[in-house]
C-alpha cells in the first residue's frame, strides 16, 4: 500500500482521501468547487463547467476567487482538477472570442490574465491532476502549476497555431518554464498536442497514473515533499524564478488586452475561429 509523509507522520494514502474533505464555501462558486483535506490542509479546486470546462468569463472569475480564497486560508497546497471524467479543460471558450461583445472581450482577457498571475505566482504550492484532455488554455492552467500528474490516453498542448491564432508571450513563457527551450519552440510553432505518454517523455507532465484518485494522492505526496522546507523560503524562491515572466505581463497588461482585442477582431482570425467552432459542432453531431 502506498503511503505519504505528511507533517512528519506516515499516512496510508487512502486515509489521505477518505472522509476528511470539507468544502471551502466562500471559494465555491457556481462553476468551481473547493474542498479542503482537513488532515493535510490541501485544497482541491475542481472546475465544474461541463461538458468541457470551456474557460469563459464566468469560469475564469470563479477560478480567480477560488485561488484567492485558498491563498487566504493558507492551505498547504492547491490541486487543480476537473469534474469531467474525460476533459480537464477545453481551453478558452471560443464563443467568447467569436463575434464578441467588445466590452466583454476585454473583461474576458483581463480575467484570464488575473487567473494566470494568481496561479503562476501562487504562494501556495500548486499541482494539476490532469484527468482528461487539456488543450490550449487548459494546458496553460496545468503548466502554470508546479507539478503535473496526468491520466493515460489523453492529450495536452498549446495548439493555438493549428487554430490560426498566436499564443501570447506569457503562454509561451509558461511553457518554457516547464519544457526545454528547443522542445517548447518546436511544440509551439507546430501547435503540437502531446499524448499522455509523449507529455511524460518530454517532461510536460511529471507522472502518469491510472486514476483521478491516484493523481490526487501523487499531488498530496508532492506537497508532502516540502514538509522539511521553510514555506516562506520556498515561496520566495519560486517567486524569484517566475518573477520575469510575471513582471513582463504586469508591465504590459493593458497593451496585452489591446493586442488581444485587435488580434481577435481581425477578419481572418474571426473566419478561422468560425470554421473551428463549426468543425467542433459538426464533430459533436
Ligand atoms: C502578431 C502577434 C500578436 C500577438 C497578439 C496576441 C493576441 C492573442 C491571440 C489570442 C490567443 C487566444 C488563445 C487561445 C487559447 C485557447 O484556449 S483557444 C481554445 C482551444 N481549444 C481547443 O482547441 C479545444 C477544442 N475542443 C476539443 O478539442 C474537444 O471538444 C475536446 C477534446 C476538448 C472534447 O472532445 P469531446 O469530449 O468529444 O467533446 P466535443 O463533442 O468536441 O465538445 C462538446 C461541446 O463543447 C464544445 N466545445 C468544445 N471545446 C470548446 C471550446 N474551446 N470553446 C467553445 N466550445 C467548445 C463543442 O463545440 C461541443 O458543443 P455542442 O455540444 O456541439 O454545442
Amino acid at each position: 500500500m502506498q503511503s505519504a509523509l505528511i507533517n512528519g507522520k506516515k499516512l496510508c494514502c487512502s486515509m489521505l482521501l477518505k472522509n476528511c474533505f470539507r468544502p471551502l464555501s466562500a471559494a465555491s462558486g457556481k462553476l468551481t468547487n473547493v474542498e479542503i483535506n482537513d488532515k493535510t490542509g490541501v485544497a482541491v479546486l475542481t472546475m465544474n463547467r461541463l461538458p468541457v470546462n470551456g474557460l469563459n468569463l464566468d469560469l475564469l472569475r470563479d477560478l480567480l476567487q477560488s485561488i484567492q480564497e485558498i491563498e487566504k486560508n493558507k492551505c498547504r497546497g492547491l490541486i487543480l482538477t476537473s469534474a469531467s471524467n474525460t476533459i480537464f479543460s477545453a481551453g478558452l471558450d471560443i464563443t467568447e472570442m467569436y463575434k464578441p461583445d467588445q466590452e466583454r472581450l476585454k473583461q474576458f482577457w483581463n480575467a484570464l490574465q488575473d487567473v494566470w498571475l494568481a496561479l503562476y505566482g501562487s504562494a501556495v504550492p500548486t499541482a494539476a491532476a490532469i484527468n482528461g484532455h487539456s488543450p490550449a488554455g487548459g494546458c496553460l492552467l496545468a503548466s502554470s502549476c508546479e507539478y503535473r500528474v496526468m491520466l493515460p490516453k489523453y492529450t495536452i498542448g498549446l495548439n493555438e497555431t493549428q487554430l490560426g491564432i498566436v499564443a501570447p508571450k506569457w503562454f509561451m513563457s509558461t511553457f518554457r518554464n516547464v519544457l526545454p527551450r528547443r522542445i517548447a519552440e518546436q511544440a509551439l510553432v507546430q501547435g503540437k498536442m502531446f499524448t499522455s505518454d509523449e507529455a511524460l517523455k518530454v517532461g510536460l507532465v511529471d507522472e502518469l497514473v491510472a486514476s483521478k484518485e491516484e493523481a490526487l494522492i501523487k499531488c498530496e505526496k508532492f506537497f508532502a515533499s516540502f514538509s522539511k522546507t521553510d514555506p516562506i523560503a520556498r515561496y520566495l524562491t519560486k517567486k524569484q524564478l517566475r518573477y520575469n515572466d510575471m513582471k513582463e505581463l504586469q508591465d504590459e497588461k493593458v497593451q496585452d488586452v489591446e493586442n488581444f482585442v485587435s488580434f481577435v477582431n481581425q477578419p481572418t482570425v474571426q473566419k478561422s475561429l468560425g470554421f473551428y467552432l463549426e468543425s467542433l459542432k459538426k464533430k459533436a453531431k
